[in-house]
Formats: C-alpha cells, sequence, structure tokens
C-alpha cells in the first residue's frame, strides 16, 4: 500500500490510535496514514490473519526525515459487539503505548436485504456491530482514559441521508451514530474530548468491498456521481487526519460527507427499488 499524505511530517509523532477494522480498506488506508505521520497504533477487528497479513505489511513504514522515531504498529483481536474485548482492546493498548490520543471507530458494515427479509437476527447482528459497537468503543476508551486526558475521536457513517433502502439496518445504525456523535461532543467537551464523524459516499473503491459484493457495486455508481468517479480509500484518510489534527481543534459533533456530492445529486444505492438484486 503506498502512502501519501498531504499533512507535515511528524504531525502524530509520538501520539497513539485505535483504528477498529484497520486490517483491511479503509482501515488500512487510515493505519498507513497515521504511521507515516509517526502515531503508533493499535488495529483490531474479529479476523486474526488478516490483521496479522496488515500488520507485516505496514510496519516498514516510517516517516520521512532522519529525526523522526520509528512508529510501532501493534494489532489485536477484537469483535467490538462485545464489551468485555472492548475494554480489552483499550486496556492493552495502553499497557503498549502508555496512551490513546485517537479513537477510529471504522470497523463496521452490512449485508445487502429487502426489509421484509430480516431476521431479527441479521438486523440485531448489523445494529450491534455498527451501532452498539461504536458505543462501546467510545465508551470505553472515556471510562479507561480519555476522561482524564482528552483525546479525539471519529466515527464512520455512510451515505444514508435519504434513507438507505436495502440496507434499513445499517441507514438506522448508521443514522444512531450521527447522533450520538453529536451528544458526546457536548457531554465530553468539558474533558477535552473532540468526537466527529466522516461519511464516505458509497463509493469508496476498497478492495474488500468488491470482494463482499458479488457484482460491481462501485463501478455501476459512477454514473451517479457528479464528479464521474469513485473516491479513493486515501481520500477518506486524509478527512479523517484532519479531523485528528490541530487543524480541526474547534470542530466537533460534526459529520463531514466524503462523497463529490453524490448525496447532493442522487440515490444512494446502485440497485433499483424493485429489489431484483440478491446477494
Ligand atoms: C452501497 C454499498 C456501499 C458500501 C458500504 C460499506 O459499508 S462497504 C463495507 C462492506 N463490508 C462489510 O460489510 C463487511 C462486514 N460485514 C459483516 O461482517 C456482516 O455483514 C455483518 C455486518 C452482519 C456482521 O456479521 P456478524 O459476524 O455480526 O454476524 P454473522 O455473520 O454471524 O451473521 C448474523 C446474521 O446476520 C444475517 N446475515 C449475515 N449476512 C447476511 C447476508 N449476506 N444476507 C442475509 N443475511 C445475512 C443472518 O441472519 C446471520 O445469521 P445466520 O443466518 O448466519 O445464523
Ligand atoms: N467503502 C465504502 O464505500 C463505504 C464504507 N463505509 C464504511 O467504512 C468502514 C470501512 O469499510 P471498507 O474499508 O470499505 O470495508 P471493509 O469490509 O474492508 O471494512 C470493514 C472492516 O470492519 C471490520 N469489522 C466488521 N465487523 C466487525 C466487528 N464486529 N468487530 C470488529 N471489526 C469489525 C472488518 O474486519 P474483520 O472482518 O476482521 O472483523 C473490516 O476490517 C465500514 O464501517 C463501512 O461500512 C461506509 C460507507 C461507504
Amino acid at each position: 500500500m503506498i502512502v501519501k499524505s498531504i499533512f507535515r511530517s511528524g504531525l502524530f509523532a509520538g501520539k497513539s490510535a485505535i483504528v477498529t477494522g484497520g486490517g483491511s480498506g479503509i482501515g488500512k488506508a487510515i493505519t498507513s496514514e497515521l504511521l507515516y505521520l509517526g502515531c503508533n497504533v493499535m488495529i483490531a477487528s474479529r479476523k486474526l490473519d488478516r490483521l496479522e497479513n496488515a500488520a507485516n505489511e505496514l510496519k516498514t513504514i516510517t516517516p520521512p526525515g532522519d529525526d523522526q522515531p520509528k512508529p510501532k504498529i501493534e494489532f489485536m483481536e477484537c469483535n467490538i459487539k462485545k464489551e468485555e474485548q472492548v475494554h480489552s482492546l483499550i486496556s492493552n493498548t495502553l499497557d503498549k503505548f502508555g496512551k490513546l490520543d485517537f479513537l477510529v471507530n471504522n470497523g463496521g458494515g452490512q449485508f445487502y436485504s429487502p426489509a421484509k427479509d430480516f431476521s431479527l437476527k441479521g438486523w440485531n447482528a448489523v445494529i450491534e456491530t455498527n451501532l452498539t459497537g461504536t458505543f462501546l468503543c467510545c465508551q470505553q476508551a472515556f471510562n479507561q482514559y480519555m476522561s482524564e486526558h482528552g483525546g479525539v475521536i471519529v466515527n464512520m457513517v455512510a451515505n444514508m441521508w435519504n434513507g438507505w433502502p436495502g440496507m434499513s439496518h445499517s441507514g438506522a445504525a448508521r443514522a444512531g451514530v450521527e447522533n450520538i456523535t453529536k451528544s458526546l461532543a457536548i457531554e465530553w467537551a468539558p474533558a477535552g474530548i473532540r468526537i466527529n464523524a466522516v461519511a464516505p459516499g458509497s463509493t469508496i473503491a476498497s478492495q474488500s468491498v468488491k470482494d463482499y459484493y458479488k457484482f460491481d457495486i462501485m463501478g455501476q455508481q459512477i454514473p451517479r456521481v457528479p464528479a464521474k468517479r469513485l473516491g479513493t480509500v486515501e481520500e477518506v484518510s486524509a478527512a479523517i487526519c484532519f479531523l485528528l489534527s490541530p487543524a480541526a481543534a474547534f470542530i466537533s459533533g460534526e459529520t463531514i460527507k466524503i462523497d463529490g456530492a453524490q448525496s447532493l445529486y442522487t440515490t444512494s444505492i446502485p440497485w433499483e427499488v424493485s429489489g431484483r438484486y440478491q446477494n
């Protein structure tokens, strides 16, 4: 993975971050950029082999310049749906790095389904992953460290602004995350914490998405993006690094859309409402 950053070398030197879902797609791009900027990073998700491969690949990344300390990358298994695993993620990160400046709640996802076909188990899996999982990570980061030391949190939502037909479970969860982002921005401001969100359009060309959905879910959307191109994982990472950085020191409770104006222009889905698509 080629690291690109428009930010000043060493910007995050000596800082420490957790990136959930940091072993693939957008999360891997964020991890790369944070390492490049000098930040120690813990990546965490359910699949240990994926995390290990990513950590081996990314551990060679160093900030440019001879005077920059080499950042560390660590990984651990954590299902963000499980409170005890999230507790361990935060405490292990504190053991490894001694601090936690940044939390990037990138881990999440969903499956396509017409609303009429959801099982309760499937509905709950998506709500627990995206809404509850994100909340648990925020809560444990606050209770174990940030309440005393401050910090910056970035949550991941999606293009659910006009509803998300075929993904209504995820739309509900992401709308909940957007609202939690506002609530916590107010509640935790006195502790020196900023919390924001990013909303990628349904158009970020991440390899894992291409693998997960069995058709060209991304390519079909190009006509629906005013810029007539997909976004890149690096473009999401750049917005997240901006929100983590001092350049965003007075921004909190905000959600930045990263969608090339797709959400202003047209639908968030690459299928027709007739429901012909089957995953
Ligand atoms: C427009 C696109 C833009 C892209 C946006 C992105 O986010 S890109 C990012 C894209 N990347 C991702 O989204 C990757 C991450 N996503 C995931 O890992 C899963 O989609 C998850 C969110 C459900 C989490 O899973 P988990 O481990 O918490 O749960 P589990 O696996 O154990 O399943 C629990 C239950 O859910 C149900 N059910 C599950 N799948 C399907 C299905 N395909 N079909 C129907 N139903 C399905 C089923 O009921 C199952 O129970 P069962 O019948 O098996 O007893
Ligand atoms: N690509 C796009 O266009 C868009 C993406 N998004 C969101 O951005 C984020 C990253 O997506 P992207 O990189 O594209 O796709 P990926 O499928 O690569 O990313 C999802 C990541 O979340 C992790 N994850 C999923 N469930 C859990 C869980 N229960 N506990 C811990 N980690 C979990 C996965 O790791 P593992 O399987 O090892 O657990 C994986 O690394 C997701 O939240 C996605 O929904 C939002 C809008 C659009």
